[in-house]
């Protein structure tokens, strides 16, 4: 109970500053709590969050966060157009200012935004992403984070001059303990059956052999080309039973749920944007593909094919161009190997370059998103002409999918990464994305193969091919 004490004397230090400042303040404190697992509880507290939950984890798993309810969401007209990630910074220093926070010293613990940004603002938003605008990231209510084994729980309460501390307590107490009992439940996922249908497949290869033409004729040099695929279940998807098996199925990716009113966009990208800590900056080029081989030896091959394949290194290399030219006008000590390995996920291989640097004075992590978003494995090159051709080109609405999704923490320190081999669930509705990086090379069919391999993960995930 010393716990409930000393959240009562630090709301009501809280409510003594919100009545100093004028207005709501922070107060945000960490624990140490017993080992979780975040994963499960994802579903197990599904009654009471469902709607108002946020999971990230990156690929090693050294950092997991699950975000229960909102204590604060940033969005709206502010946060449109070319200045949303500075909008976004801006607000959350506002957030932070004057706020009273207990942390644990531990990067991916304390108050933190959890949420991700559209691909491209000035394509005209459908209903289909109704909940998911231009930017918008939450300060969850209560967080829990799994930093390389440890569990730990953040409470973030935004508090008002005219708020009483007991009753704060007194609620806060309650959720939590509502999630200690939650442990300890086990509930069942169930998935539904479901139908798929392909969103104009032959307009799509005609964009593509279209695009390929006009690179060639020197308009660009790449161009990402997405298509959708529609699907209708017999009942409500379930975003408990994907992210379960996304876990099992999916080791090496980055695993994503942003949930927004009745709608989940989620998925398993293999692609970082950028993270940072402390001044160090990292990147990552992933683009170029080829298939997984059934036995060790084909597998082997494949990815020798890759990596001595012109037309995926083409695709490669100018990911690494603009990655590479964006971190040097931000920071020093830029390192870049000279070639590309393989990296292997599930049901693809990449090719893969990772890009570091020190930041410099003043660059800050969404300075570096905006700098970076889209990369030319999602957008294309020069940027510009890319994202134009793409908003022109695709019969349909990418919303969140390739656009960065992750958190950024008090102290700059943060994650995004590309949110690819996604979709969005509503209901018994859903939508998968998939892109290909189109250079004069490319082949129509080839590429279009290429997108059915990159549904893969998503669909085994739903349960719809053998997993
Ligand atoms: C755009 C996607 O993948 C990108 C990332 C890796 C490899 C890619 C490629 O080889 O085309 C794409 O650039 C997607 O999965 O929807
Ligand atoms: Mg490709």
């Amino acid at each position: 109970m010393v716990k409930q004490l000393d959240d009562r004397v630090r709301l009501a230090e809280g409510v003594a500053q919100a009545e100093r400042c004028g207005r709501n303040v922070l107060v945000s404190r960490t624990i140490s709590i017993p080992q979780i697992d975040p994963f499960a509880l994802f579903t197990k507290v599904a009654d009471r969050y469902k709607g108002k939950r946020s999971f990230w984890a990156d690929p090693s798993r050294e950092l997991v966060l699950l975000g229960l309810g909102h204590a604060a969401s940033l969005k709206g007209e502010a946060l449109s157009g070319e200045g949303r990630f500075a909008a976004v910074e801006r607000e959350w220093e506002k957030l932070l200012a004057d706020a009273l926070i207990d942390g644990s010293g531990k990067v991916g613990t304390g108050p933190l935004l959890m949420g991700g940004f559209s691909f491209d603002p000035l394509k005209s938003p459908t209903d289909l992403w109704e909940g998911f605008p231009e930017a918008s990231l939450v300060l969850p209510r209560l967080m829990i984070s799994v930093v390389e084994g440890e569990s730990w729980m953040t409470a973030n309460v935004l508090v008002g001059p005219e708020e009483k501390p007991d009753i704060l307590s007194n609620s806060l107490t309650e959720e939590e303990q509502a999630i200690w009992a939650a442990v300890h439940a086990s509930p069942t996922t169930e998935e539904p059956s479901f139908e798929t249908e392909e969103i104009f497949p032959s307009s799509w290869k005609h964009s593509v052999a279209d695009a390929a033409r006009e690179i060639r004729q020197g308009e660009m040099e790449k161009v990402v080309l997405a298509r959708e695929l529609r699907l209708t279940a017999d009942r409500p998807f379930s975003p408990e039973a994907v992210l379960t098996n996304l876990s099992r199925q999916q080791p090496d990716s980055y695993l994503f749920v942003m949930e927004r009113g009745g709608a989940s966009f989620l998925g398993a990208s293999p692609e970082r944007l950028v993270k940072r800590e402390g001044n160090q900056l990292l990147s990552t080029c992933l683009a170029g593909t080829i298939a997984r081989g059934g036995t060790p030896e084909k597998d082997a091959h494949l990815g020798q094919e890759l990596l001595a394949d012109g037309k995926n290194r083409e695709e490669h290399a100018v990911v690494v161009h603009m990655i590479r030219e964006a971190f040097r006008q931000e920071c020093e000590e830029v390192r870049v190997p000279e070639e590309p390995v393989l990296y292997k996920v599930r049901d693809v291989q990449h090719l893969y370059t990772p890009v570091t640097g020190r930041a410099r004075q003043g660059t800050s992590l969404l300075a570096m998103v905006k700098r970076l978003h889209p990369t030319p494995a999602l957008g294309g090159f020069p940027q510009e002409a890319a994202v134009v051709k793409i908003r022109e080109a695709e019969a349909m609405d990418r919303g969140w999918y390739a656009g960065p999704v992750g958190w950024l923490d008090a102290h700059g320190n943060g994650e995004f990464s590309v949110a690819i081999r996604s979709g969005l669930l509503r209901g018994k509705r859903g939508s998968l994305f998939a892109g290909c990086g189109i250079v004069g090379e490319s082949n129509p069919e080839k590429e279009y193969e290429e997108t059915r391999m990159k549904f893969r993960p998503m669909l085994s995930a739903l349960g719809g091919e053998s997993s």
